[in-house]
């Protein structure tokens, strides 16, 4: 390990436990530039920093010009869109991220909101919670099965695969799925057999659930607008589980009111938080999730310290699991 102390800014809260390897190593600036009272400190930290950690706040090349020592960020997220990758490569920043800690919780979140729209879950406690339970529901409350279906995932990567495995061995649900390449059979393992690679339109006229997991990237915006949902059947639910670019909110706005599709279950949005003022906020055909995906006690700590050890590894000049790859970008 190099023993060189180089000057960490970290711009996310950080686990105490995690915070501590950094300052045992480093000297290290905490300033979160979304809290009004620390952005100051934040921009007065960037002329002086090596290092940068957090996530959720957009690194622009106006912000990498005010860094000029920075040589690696490391991000506490797996999506990277948040970050000027090809001016990150020209300046010879390292970029980390955390691919593969948070994939079952992730996977486990967007398949509880396919559940939770599907069998109308929100809408029904809220029934009972407001006291209106006061005799048998009638069919205008039902759901619509989940099992048995066909689920049309849009982005096989690691999330797709932990979403594959739980419709197809747990819920007897027909796979399709869609990427720029067809996952080769002997990467499947359990799932061989089990999910079909089919075009994109095919797959949004023929799943009853069509889910992002995609990152976001220039080629994935708006892949779910008007032409898509027009292709979906009129009883199609759509899941966004990966970033709110995939879908044009507008579009979906008016999928929804025109019964193109049935409902719609969100994670993430064009805007986050999402503004009081959006309609989808309380759209009775949505559910709409605070971006949640990892968020559980165990995983959100389980992406910090990999955050914290990429980041120590690339200071120490070692080569970390977590290293982005950037030679594409
Ligand atoms: N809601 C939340 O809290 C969370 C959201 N996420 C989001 O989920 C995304 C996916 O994560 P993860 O599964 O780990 O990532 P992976 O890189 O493992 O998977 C992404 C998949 O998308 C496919 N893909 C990429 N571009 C396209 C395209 N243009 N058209 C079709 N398919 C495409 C890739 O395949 P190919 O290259 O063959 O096209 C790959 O299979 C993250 O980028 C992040 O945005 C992640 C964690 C939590
Ligand atoms: O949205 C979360 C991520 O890790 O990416």
């Amino acid at each position: 390990m190099s023993s060189t102390r180089h000057q960490i800014l970290v711009f996310r809260e950080l686990p105490e436990d995690q915070l501590a390897r950094l300052q045992a190593a480093h000297d290290v600036t905490v300033a979160n530039p979304r809290v009004a009272a620390q952005r100051d400190a934040f921009f007065a930290a960037l002329p002086q920093t090596q290092a940068l950690i957090g996530s959720s706040y957009p690194i622009t090349d106006a912000l990498l010009d005010e860094a000029p020592q920075l040589q690696v960020i490391s991000s506490i997220s797996v999506g990277v869109d948040n970050y000027p990758l090809a001016s990150l490569r020209e300046r010879g920043i390292a970029l980390c991220h955390t691919p593969g800690v948070l994939t079952e919780t992730t996977a486990d979140t967007i398949f509880a909101l396919l559940m939770a729209t599907s069998r109308r879950i929100p809408e029904l406690a809220m029934y009972v919670r407001s006291g209106q339970w006061q005799r048998n529901i009638g069919k205008d409350l039902f759901g619509w099965d989940v099992h048995g279906k066909t689920l049309g995932i849009l982005g096989m990567g690691r999330i797709g695969m932990a979403l594959a495995r739980r419709a197809a061995l747990g819920f007897g649900m027909r796979v399709l799925y869609n990427n720029r390449s067809v996952v080769p059979e002997s990467e499947l393992g359990a799932l061989a057999g089990q999910v079909h690679y089919v075009a994109r339109d095919a797959l949004l006229r023929e799943a009853d659930f069509v889910v992002s997991v995609v990152p976001s990237t220039p080629e994935t915006k708006h892949l779910l607008g008007a032409e898509a949902f027009a292709m979906m059947k009129p009883s199609a639910i759509v899941i966004n589980g990966s970033r709110g670019a995939i879908v044009d909110e507008d579009a979906l706005l008016h999928a929804l009111d025109t019964d193109q599709i049935r409902a719609a279950g969100l994670d993430v949005f064009a805007t986050e938080p999402l503004p009081v003022e959006s309609p989808l906020r309380t759209h009775a055909k949505v559910v709409a999730l605070p971006h949640i995906g990892s968020a559980t006690h165990e995983t959100r700590h389980a992406m910090a310290e990999m955050a914290t050890s990429n980041l120590l590894q690339v200071l120490a000049g070692e080569q970390p699991a977590g290293r982005f790859d950037l030679s594409q970008a």
